[in-house]
């Protein structure tokens, strides 16, 4: 089989939202699998028409994830995606903060935190109107802040402590709690914040619309901390909540539900390395009823904008079906 590719995915920029890495990908839902073709010599990143999950440009809303669109990146050497994922998010920023006068960034754990130290760097350390961030984490494990398992220890180290971010707009999980207590408390937190405006609402569906979730995806296709088959994927009308038995330790965890990630403005899912390339290749494939779905292929914004920060390695499958 071979990849399709719309020739308006290479020609056509995105418009109307903060101007970004590549190009909007029109949809096409005869999605061939195979080998990628070079589209650009020039760029270090290719389009590639993605997930079933995508939508046409106009198109009348699905059922579920209305408004959503996909589009995949695929960079040649993890720096490359590094690099464009930090002018991604600094587009972002600044688009936010003009717009509300806040820029309400999610983060996961894991190898995504590494990916964001280019804004560490010139020209984002001092372009970046840091005082309009705020900051926080789709899971956290639950340790105390110092624990080497802390999500909000890997962020403090290899992010939030080179950027000067308010620390009281970096909301980090009462370590001090249960489980129970610090997802109860954690989304008290939230609720909070949608009151005073510092969160937006996504109307549609009741549930806080974060700016940007930078989200990372577990080699089993868990986001978050909503692993394959457990029944937290279903939940509906948590804002966040907890579990206790995570396939992947530490067991005790919070973590955002499905309606919170589904309702944000923008999505960026960085994936890389081989040891991803099998959930990649399902959340990718065509299977548009698919009953088994791995939690990435039920991250589908209700309406916003959902781009794959990948690498070849992680896309390898879908190069050599
Ligand atoms: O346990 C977790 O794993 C996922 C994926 O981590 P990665 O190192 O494979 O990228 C992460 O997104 C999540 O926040 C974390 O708690």
């Amino acid at each position: 089989m071979s990849i399709s590719v719309s020739a308006a995915a290479v020609l056509q920029p995105l418009t109307g939202r903060a101007s970004p890495p590549a190009y909007r990908v029109t949809a096409n839902r005869r999605l061939r699998i195979g080998p990628i073709p070079s589209l650009s010599s020039s760029s270090a990143s290719k389009p590639i028409l993605p997930a079933a999950a995508m939508a046409t440009d106009g198109a009348a809303p699905a059922a579920s994830g209305a408004g959503s669109k996909q589009k995949l990146l695929v960079f040649d050497a993890e720096e490359d995606l590094a690099v464009s994922l930090a002018k991604y998010t600094a587009e972002l920023s600044e688009k936010f903060a003009a717009e509300r006068g806040a820029f309400t960034v999610v983060l996961s754990g894991g190898s995504l935190i590494k990916a964001l130290r280019k804004l560490t760097e010139p020209p984002y350390l001092d372009s970046v109107d840091w005082s309009k961030w705020h900051v926080f984490w789709v899971d956290e494990r639950v340790v105390p802040k110092d624990h080497e398992d802390s999500n909000y220890k890997l962020a403090l180290d290899g992010f939030l402590s080179k950027v000067p971010i308010p620390t009281g707009q970096v909301y980090a999980i009462n370590d001090a709690l249960s489980a129970e207590g610090a997802a109860d408390d954690y989304e008290t937190c939230l609720r909070r914040l949608v009151k005073n405006g510092v969160i937006a609402m996504l109307a549609a569906t009741g549930f806080p619309r974060f700016d940007l979730q930078l989200l990372g995806m577990g080699p089993d296709g868990h986001i978050a901390s909503l692993f394959p088959g457990h029944p937290l994927v279903n939940e509906n009308q948590k804002w966040v909540t907890y579990i206790k038995d995570s396939p992947k330790p530490p067991p005790e965890r919070i973590t955002f539900t499905f309606p919170v990630i589904n309702s944000s403005a923008y999505i960026a899912m960085v994936v890389t390395g081989a040891g991803k390339a099998g959930a990649v290749q399902k959340a990718l494939s065509d299977k548009e009823t698919s009953s088994d779905k791995l939690p990435v292929e039920m991250a589908v914004l209700q309406d916003g904008e959902f781009t794959w920060f990948t690498d070849k390695e992680a896309v390898s499958l879908l190069q050599n079906k």
